[in-house]
């Protein structure tokens, strides 16, 4: 009898679900084995590209333990953003959001319902519900060599093959992946996850795959918007969703050169929590920091909201461990900057888990703030938002956060309150008599800008007098602190509305890219224009097409699209959105923006991906490939065709 089926005996014996196995069941067995394999208990020692650079510094040992369990849909809905507990319904007509985690919860939301009826005309009588999980039985059995999976015992790397686990790691949260989860079929799911515990049991599962002939898929937090992590269709061998969040310990925090240690698995609320406690912050906050990981971010070059005190991913990153098929790479010691060479940390970073997995990540950290306040800045329209927004760009006086909302995110904001004045809203009331009246804004072409500061409150209070007063040099007003912590909140809350949407056969979902100060304001009216162009030619009468500017920098900004529409029946309205997401990326180009600021390429991007790099871009990323991924280990297949 093999290992495996031993264990498969032993498993039942111990009541353990059908096909999940465990490293105390698995180490009892391996223990016992006669370890002849190279790559038994251990395995082979990669070679490593300098020494780690943290080899004199104490490690901690003890995981963080996370918000978020190892079997993620005890918390997280399973087809659908976020908690199980949150999220929009519809209770006699009336919108509301369910469970305490946000300040809009347990609330019911009549300005939002009319909203949407207006934007929409939906009959809020009449959603559909998703279907159920799949029962074990409908997933497709695992394509898993029993070899492998022998010697994977003996790595005491717990793994499993039940079919929610791999279902739920197959997936980011792009509508088509939200679609298919409520109404289809994946025509390809991970054959087994795997948990590795730490960066020496990652190199010992990456030269077993290697071995094997086993694709790699990491897996964060899953919050993926590029289909990063579903498997491509074509794949026929084993797939690994190696997820990282059983690497999440915070190994050490140097508060002399403020930098911390982390394991990549860790997600973003869970190293804050911690940090915090020592008096500490990393500052980088994306929309999906709840539950994105640090690994992810540095996989898809991701962007904090609070960058402009903080920095991008990229600016936070100081030193980088990445297991590769060929060995593990990272520099050789934690210093501010190297001139030796092109950075290999760039190599790393916006690898989308196309060369390896990174495993531990040194970032650097600050004291957390003295003070933190909001601010918000009516403006009479978008162009003099964007003005001041650029002046402000231009005597680099940016507080941590700045987005501009367009008019329409302005009044879809408005309507999320659940009763007039309740967060002393611009709308109501006496602010609104003297906005619209007094000012003379008109309801239908204003905009609000909403802030953040950070810092000593002497220099933020410097900072609010001089943001202020460029506004008021663009006829901007303030418009009070509630307004704009309100905007951050609602942040995190939107991100649950598509799946209340999707009951009403509305599809959507948004969109970024960079540009340039002299062509931001024709690339977001280009935009808007071309899909409200296209949404008529297809028959589409009720859509909302909105943007908001979201980052400032010394030479642009970042914009970032919400789309959606009701779809009126005709075809697959995923294929619809996807069509009309990909003209309004030709736009974004063709108005010279990116192809992205953020979300990376992934799957959905690829096409545009040579254009935005030169053929010799793409060759050289591709010499990459082949000399840290000879054998296409990690054929997750984003950025570009891996045909090595
Ligand atoms: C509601 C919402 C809001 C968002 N807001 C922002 C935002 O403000 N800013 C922003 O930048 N992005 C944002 N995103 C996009 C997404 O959260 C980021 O791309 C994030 O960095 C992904 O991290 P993750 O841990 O979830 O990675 P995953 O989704 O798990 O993986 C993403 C890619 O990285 C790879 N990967 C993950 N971990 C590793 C690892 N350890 N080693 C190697 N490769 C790895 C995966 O294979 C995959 O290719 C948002 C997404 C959503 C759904």
């Amino acid at each position: 009898m093999s290992a495996d089926d031993r264990l498969k005996v032993v498993a039942r014996h111990l009541g353990v679900g059908k096909n999940v196995f465990h490293t105390s069941i698995a180490m009892q067995l391996c223990s016992s084995e006669n370890k002849t394999s190279d790559t038994a208990q251990g395995g082979v020692v990669l070679p490593q590209i300098g020494p780690s650079s943290d080899a004199r510094k104490p490690r901690r040992s003890k995981p963080v333990k996370s918000v978020i369990p190892k079997n993620r849909q005890e918390l997280l809905k399973w087809n659908g953003w976020g908690y199980k507990d949150s999220k929009f319904v519809v209770e006699n007509g009336i919108v509301s959001f369910t469970g305490n985690r946000y300040a809009i919860g347990n609330l019911s939301l009549p300005y939002f319902t009319e909203w949407v009826l207006e934007k929409f005309d939906v009959d809020l009588n009449s959603g559909k519900i998703a279907d159920p999980v799949p029962k074990q039985d409908n997933f497709p059995s695992p394509i898993v060599d029993a070899g492998f999976l022998d010697e994977l015992h003996c790595l005491q790397i717990s793994f499993s093959l039940d079919g929610v686990d791999r279902l739920i790691r197959s997936h980011g949260h792009t509508l088509h992946d939200i679609f298919i989860l409520r109404e289809g079929t994946f025509e390809r799911i991970p054959d087994i996850v795997a948990w590795p515990e730490s960066h020496d049991a990652v190199v010992n599962l990456v030269q077993l795959a290697e071995k094997h002939d086993i694709v790699i898929i990491p897996f964060g937090g899953g919050t993926s918007v590029s289909k990063a992590v579903s498997c491509p269709r074509e794949e026929t061998r084993t797939i690994l969703s190696l997820d990282t969040s059983q690497m999440n310990r915070i190994l050490w925090l140097d508060q002399e050169n403020l930098v911390a240690c982390c394991e990549a698995g860790i997600v973003g609320q869970d190293l804050e929590r911690e940090l915090g406690q020592q008096g500490f912050t990393s500052g980088h906050e994306p929309d999906s920091y709840e539950f994105s990981s640090l690994g992810g971010w540095v996989a898809t070059r991701a962007s904090g909201m609070k960058k402009n005190v903080y920095g991008n991913i990229e600016d936070l990153l100081v030193h980088v461990r990445m297991v590769t098929p060929s060995g593990v790479l990272e520099k050789s010691c934690q210093v501010p900057r190297m001139s030796c060479g092109p950075d290999f940390n760039h190599v790393i970073l916006g690898s989308e888990g196309t060369l390896g997995v990174i495993t531990e990540v040194i970032i650097k950290v600050r004291p957390l703030p003295q003070c933190k306040k909001y601010g918000s800045i009516a403006f009479p329209n978008f162009e003099s938002g964007l003005l001041s927004m650029r002046e402000v760009a231009k005597q680099r006086c940016q507080p941590a956060s700045i987005r501009l909302m367009d008019n329409e995110q302005f009044k879809f904001g408005q309507s999320l309150r659940p009763v007039p004045g309740y967060f002393g809203l611009l709308l109501d009331g006496l602010k609104k008599i003297y906005i619209t009246k007094i000012k003379g804004f008109d309801v239908n072409q204003m905009c609000v800008t909403t802030l953040v500061f950070e810092g000593d409150p002497k220099d933020v209070e410097h900072q609010e007098k001089k943001i202020y007063d460029i506004a008021a040099q663009y006829g901007g007003i303030p418009a009070g602190e509630a307004n704009g912590e309100r905007g951050y909140m609602l942040t995190f809350v939107i991100a649950y509305i598509r799946d209340l949407a999707m009951e009403y056969n509305i599809v959507g979902e948004s969109f970024e890219t960079s540009v340039s100060w002299d062509r931001t304001l024709s690339l977001c009216n280009n935009v808007k224009h071309r899909l409200k162009k296209e949404c008529e030619a297809a028959g589409i009468r009720h859509f909302m097409i909105s943007c908001r500017v979201t980052q400032t920098y010394d030479v642009g900004s970042c914009v970032y699209f919400y789309f959606g529409f009701k779809w009126n029946g005709v075809g697959n309205p995923v294929t619809t959105y996807e069509h009309l997401e990909e003209l309004a990326r030709d736009e974004i180009l063709a108005s010279g923006g990116s192809l992205s600021h953020h979300h990376g390429v992934g799957k959905l991007r690829m096409r545009w991906f040579p254009s935005q790099v030169s053929k010799l871009g793409v060759e050289l990323y591709r010499a990459t490939k082949r000399q840290l991924d000879p054998k296409n280990i990690f054929a997750n297949g984003n950025i570009s065709k891996q045909n090595l």
